[in-house]
């Protein structure tokens, strides 16, 4: 721990490093030059010990020399002059003597060698002077005689004092040898030592720079792996550094990059759920996991409806909290172990595994719907969006995740299919059913080019002459095998492909070419409806294109009706609003298809430019025999009338009704009880009036 703190950054273990390097380096070189200094010492003692010892030695015996060559010139000569010339010199060397052995005597004696030669010479050289003292006295006093005697005795200590001398000069020399020996040996323990201290300084820099490097190298090894992980896509790495370091910090930031990535590439940024790779990955563990054998495990598909509309109409930004907001409604409704996931758009996914009972779906399934029924507020405006809801079942229905996936998914449209905001569990005649609607799909998307569309037309009259006022242009697929195939078995797999736009624009361009046709004459205006789909709303040149086929076509927009249904005006949306005015600002009318069946609220009546309301048939066949109903059509009249609205009745099939129709104020009627819709061509032969039918009539109609 310490360690980690002291040495906690690649810089701060260099530092340690080089520090170590330093340290040693100087202590290597502080020893260096402590031995130099002290052998530099130790030869200059050796120098003061011997050579200046030796000189002094040579001093005391030059001066005894000269002493005693001078005291024997004077008995030589024997000559008073020279006595009192010479004996000064005498003196002056004696004393000279004197004083060289007095400094050279105390200052080094080592050993009893030296001390018993040292104390020989002192004796010999008193006794010198003392025999040179005397033989200078007797030469000043002319006594020659003692003055030979003195230097007889004189000369007899000389000769001892050579000798002595020469022992001492040799101890000397011996000492001096041995103390350059000693000298050499240290140099040569220095220069060991020295060489120790390098391979010492060598190892432990070598072992520092190895435990750096290992510091170093094993995190940084980790650190490049679990980059190469990254890069190849593995964002699931149990590598780990601990240290603190660069390479820690760089490992912690690209750990955090792996989170990140992980987040993105499982998860949907906008409402931060599980995204599909995440939700099949789970799917596929749960499905390979340990199962408890009496469990079920279901899926979800939850589609919302009417998402497009709010999306397209309200902006992207509506949208997107919308989608927030079904998130957070969706994780509310699910159990703890559950996951919901956005697969795309507005489809949500939820995995329940551990499913005991049925009825815990049914009733998450309820719970998820009946959340999505509260209103949703958007930008400060409240949007009612409902929800449909696909389940398969592991193992029931595969255990296969893909198919568990696919089968909800049939079950969601089969959802959508029976009147969206519900829920339908998958049974295998879904698949079979998919399967005859992907066939009809593709070859759906070949009739147009194959020219197998035809439009039939239902005449409408008018009350109380039955005169032919318009038709109803109704679509039919001639299918190649099949024959005739009626518009509620294609039209809504067109819706959901979206292949009703171009279908649409087809119908729009006959049926103009129809009422073109039709009322060129000029005599009596005959109107052709048109039917208009949800999805051709959700196109934005709508109105431009409708007006682009009025000009081609040659029909004049007092020609042509767009039916519209009731669903389309709840979306409470101003881009319908906007395109409903900009036709009835072309001259177009609009009529309200099968109203009565849709939603209670009537305050777009009033709101939306609408010319013409269609009764539903299901108001106008049980209107003659049903109190209720007929009171309901009564009302519907009642209301059309005073909002200045046409009314037409759809499905008259049968006289009564066609009498309770025109008594109540009904105005135009449509129904079998007049004509099936039939191919243009049998439109001609109609007549300009039908005569009030009898109801025994309308078999043969
Ligand atoms: N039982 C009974 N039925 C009667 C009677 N009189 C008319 N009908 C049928 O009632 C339907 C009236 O059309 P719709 O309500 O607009 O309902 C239409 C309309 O919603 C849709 N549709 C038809 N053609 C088109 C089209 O070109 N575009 C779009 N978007 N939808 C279309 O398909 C629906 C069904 O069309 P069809 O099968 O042609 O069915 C027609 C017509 O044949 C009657 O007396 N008794």
């Amino acid at each position: 721990m310490t360690r980690y703190r002291l040495l906690s950054t690649i810089k701060s273990r260099i530092i340690f490093a080089l520090g170590i390097g330093a340290v040693t380096t100087i202590t290597i070189g502080l020893f260096g030059t402590f031995s130099v200094s002290r052998m530099s010492t130790d030869v200059h003692g050796m120098y003061s010990e011997n050579t200046v010892q030796l000189a002094k030695l040579s001093n005391v015996t030059i001066a005894l020399l000269n002493s005693r060559a001078t005291l024997r010139r004077l008995q030589a000569t024997r000559l008073a002059a020279d006595v009192e010339r010479f004996a000064p010199g005498i003196r002056a060397d004696l004393d000279m003597a004197d004083r060289e052995w007095a400094s050279y005597y105390p200052a080094d004696v080592h050993d009893g060698r030296e001390r018993e030669l040292a104390g020989r010479l002192d004796a010999l050289i008193a006794q010198n002077r003392r025999y040179a003292d005397q033989a200078v006295a007797a030469f000043t006093a002319s006594n020659f005689d003692a003055a030979a005697a003195a230097l007889n005795g004189g000369a007899e200590v000389a000769a001892a004092l050579t000798w002595v001398l020469r022992e001492d000069v040799a101890l000397r020399l011996q000492q001096a040898k041995a103390a350059s020996d000693e000298s050499t040996s240290t140099a040569s323990r220095i220069s060991a030592i020295s060489v120790v201290l390098v391979v010492v300084n060598l190892l432990i820099a070598a072992a520092v720079s190895v435990a750096i490097l290992r510091s170093i190298l094993g995190p940084l090894k980790r650190a490049v792996g679990m980059a190469n992980n990254i890069a190849s896509g593995k964002l699931e790495n149990r590598l780990t550094v601990d240290s603190r370091d660069e390479i820690g910090q760089l490992f912690a930031a690209m750990k955090k990059m792996e989170r990140q990535l992980r987040q993105m590439i499982y998860h949907d940024p906008l409402t931060s759920l599980p995204n599909r790779v995440l939700f099949n990955e789970r799917l596929k563990q749960t499905v390979a996991g340990p199962a408890d054998p009496d469990a079920l495990l279901g899926v979800m598909m939850i589609d919302m409806d009417r998402f497009k509309g709010v999306n397209d109409t309200m902006g992207h930004a509506a949208g997107d909290e919308l989608l927030s907001e079904a998130a957070e409604r969706l994780t509310v409704c699910i159990r703890p172990g559950d996951t919901v996931a956005r697969l795309g758009g507005d489809e949500f996914a939820v995995l329940l595994p551990n499913v005991q009972d049925r009825r815990i779906l049914d009733d998450i399934a309820r719970r998820i719907i009946a959340r999505f029924d509260e209103r949703f507020a958007l930008n400060g405006r409240e949007v009612f969006v409902t929800c449909s809801i696909g389940i398969s079942l592991y193992p029931v229905d595969s255990i296969e995740p893909d198919d568990l996936l696919k089968y909800a998914d049939s079950a969601m449209y089969l959802a959508k299919r029976s009147g969206r905001r519900g829920f339908r569990y998958y049974s295998k005649e879904l698949t079979e059913d998919a399967a005859k609607r992907l066939a009809l799909e593709s070859e759906l998307r070949r009739a147009v080019e194959r020219g197998e569309l035809e439009l039939h037309y239902q005449p409408k009259v008018s009350f109380p002459h039955h005169e032919v006022v318009g038709s109803e242009a109704l679509l039919r697929w001639r299918r190649a095998g099949v024959g005739l195939v009626p518009p509620n078995d294609f039209i809504p797999v067109a819706e959901e492909t979206g292949l009703i736009v171009d279908m649409g624009n087809w119908v729009l361009r006959e049926a103009c070419r129809a009422a073109a046709e039709w009322n060129a004459g000029g005599e009596a205006l005959h109107k052709v409806s048109v039917n208009l789909s949800a999805r051709q709303f959700e196109s934005h040149d709508l109105v431009s294109v409708v007006g682009a086929i009025l000009d081609e076509t040659g029909c004049r927009p007092e020609w042509l009706e767009l039916e519209i249904t009731e669903s389309l005006l709840l979306e409470e949306d101003g881009a319908i609003l906007t395109t409903l005015s900009a036709f009835r600002a072309m001259g177009l009318s609009i009529a309200i298809d099968d109203f009565g069946t849709g939603y209670s609220s009537l305050s777009y009546l009033a709101r939306f430019p609408i010319d013409t309301l269609k009764i539903d048939k299901s108001f106008v066949q049980k209107a003659a025999t049903d109190r209720r109903h007929a009171e309901l059509v009564k009302a519907i009249l009642s209301i059309a009338r005073c909002l200045g609205q046409e009314v037409v009745a759809e499905g008259v099939e049968t006289a009564e009704q066609a009498v309770f129709l025109r008594q109540n104020g009904c105005q135009v009627a449509q129904g079998f009880l007049f004509s099936r819709p039939l191919p243009k061509p049998d439109m001609a032969s109609l007549p300009r009036r039908f005569a009030p039918a009898e109801p025994s009539e309308l078999a043969s109609r």
